[in-house]
């Protein structure tokens, strides 16, 4: 089966500014895909590109296997959900879902059919005769996408859609979406900047920082095996400590930093010599008792109990801030403020990446 969207070299650039660079990416049918970055890291610029209200620059958009130079948005078979939904508020809940059906002159029965099908596909058998204006924020959603999946797209493409809701209930629509999509089975692209709804929902996530994409891969292989400081960093919590390699030993290095020799997993064969960061997160730091065999001392500046988890926050004495998440272990003493603390890790725990230039 052809690939869902393959993007091949492809650049986009307003006047001088480059807003994508060189993406070259495949994702398979079925696929939950995601985009994830910081704000104006390019991924709606990316998503535009794919749905075709923007050409690259440079560069192939293949959807399906077609090359889809010269094709306009509403010719793709893709459908594309906004951040505010856009649904029509004085329909209602099945006339929204129908409309695009409408416009394309799809006869009454068939579209009252295909209606009530995707009603059910999306929890809302019960609420095809309501008004948009009655439903709550996540039922709104619901709408959205069965109306853009009446229309039967191979690729549905959204932006971050979850983005207005509160906390709660799009925590609720994380899992929502995602059973949706298993049971659609069609590609769904999505873009956020938040590391937890993607982390959470996607097969494989596509993090991106100033127009490229810096790493592909499963939550797992962004969160634990990062490949770049910009993913290490933004994926999740990390304390990052500058150094240069002292010594390489296998899979391991040791650097030398301000803070002592400290050692790490080599992932990308950093030599003897180079700069680099070590990057070692919050759960993997313990107190120094626990028969760790590198670390550091300093300040407790503030300690947050929160039951299965203990924040600590210490200053070491480059005046750096690190953060330690302390296992619920009953028996555990809390550092109290003020107390001077030495916390360690395992150097298996922590990662080693080159220090870039502009660091
Ligand atoms: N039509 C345009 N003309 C000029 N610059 C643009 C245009 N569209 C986007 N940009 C710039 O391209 C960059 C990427 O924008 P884009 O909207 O893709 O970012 P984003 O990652 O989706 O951000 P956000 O999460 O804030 O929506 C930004 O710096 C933006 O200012």
């Amino acid at each position: 089966m052809a690939a869902a969207v393959e993007l091949e070299g492809v650049n986009v650039t307003f006047g001088d500014f480059v807003a994508v660079k060189d993406a070259n990416l495949t994702i398979e049918p079925g696929e939950f895909f995601s985009f994830l970055g910081p704000s104006g890291c390019g991924k709606t610029t990316l998503l535009r590109t794919i749905s075709g209200f923007i050409e690259p620059t440079r560069g192939t958009v293949r959807i399906g296997g077609a090359d889809m130079k010269g094709i306009g948005p509403n010719k793709r078979p893709t459908a594309l959900i906004f951040q505010n939904l856009a649904l029509f508020p004085m329909m209602t809940v099945a006339e929204n879902i129908g409309y695009g059906l409408r416009v394309r002159g799809v006869p009454r029965h068939e579209r009252d059919e295909k209606v009530k099908n995707l009603l059910i596909q999306v929890a809302l058998a019960e609420h095809g005769h309501k008004k948009v204006s009655e439903l709550s924020g996540g039922q709104k959603q619901r709408v959205a996408i069965a109306r853009a999946l009446a229309v039967e797209p191979s690729v549905l493409l959204l932006d971050e859609p979850l983005s207005a809701l509160d906390l709660k209930l799009r925590q609720h629509m994380r899992a929502e979406l995602r059973a949706i999509q298993k049971r659609v089975g069609i590609t769904f692209i999505y873009i956020t900047h938040d590391q937890g709804e993607a982390l959470t929902m996607s097969d494989r996530i596509a993090v991106m920082n100033a127009g490229v994409i810096e790493q592909v891969g499963d939550g797992r292989a962004v969160y634990a095996e990062p490949r770049t400081p910009f993913v290490a960093a933004f994926v999740g919590e990390n304390n990052q400590i500058r150094g240069r390699i002292t010594a390489r030993d296998g899979a391991m290095a040791t650097l030398d930093t301000p803070l002592g020799t400290l050692s790490g997993r080599n992932p990308v064969a950093l030599d003897v010599g180079q700069e680099a960061l070590l990057f070692v997160r919050p759960e993997a730091m313990q107190l120094r008792a626990n028969g760790t065999t590198v670390g550091f001392a300093g300040e407790t500046l503030d300690v947050a109990y929160e039951g299965s988890v203990t924040h600590v926050t210490l200053r070491v004495k480059t005046g750096q801030k690190v953060m330690a998440s302390l296992g619920g272990n009953p028996g555990l003493a809390l550092p109290t403020p003020g107390e001077h603390l030495h916390l360690g890790f395992r150097p298996e725990d922590a990662l080693l990446l080159a220090r870039p230039e502009r660091h």
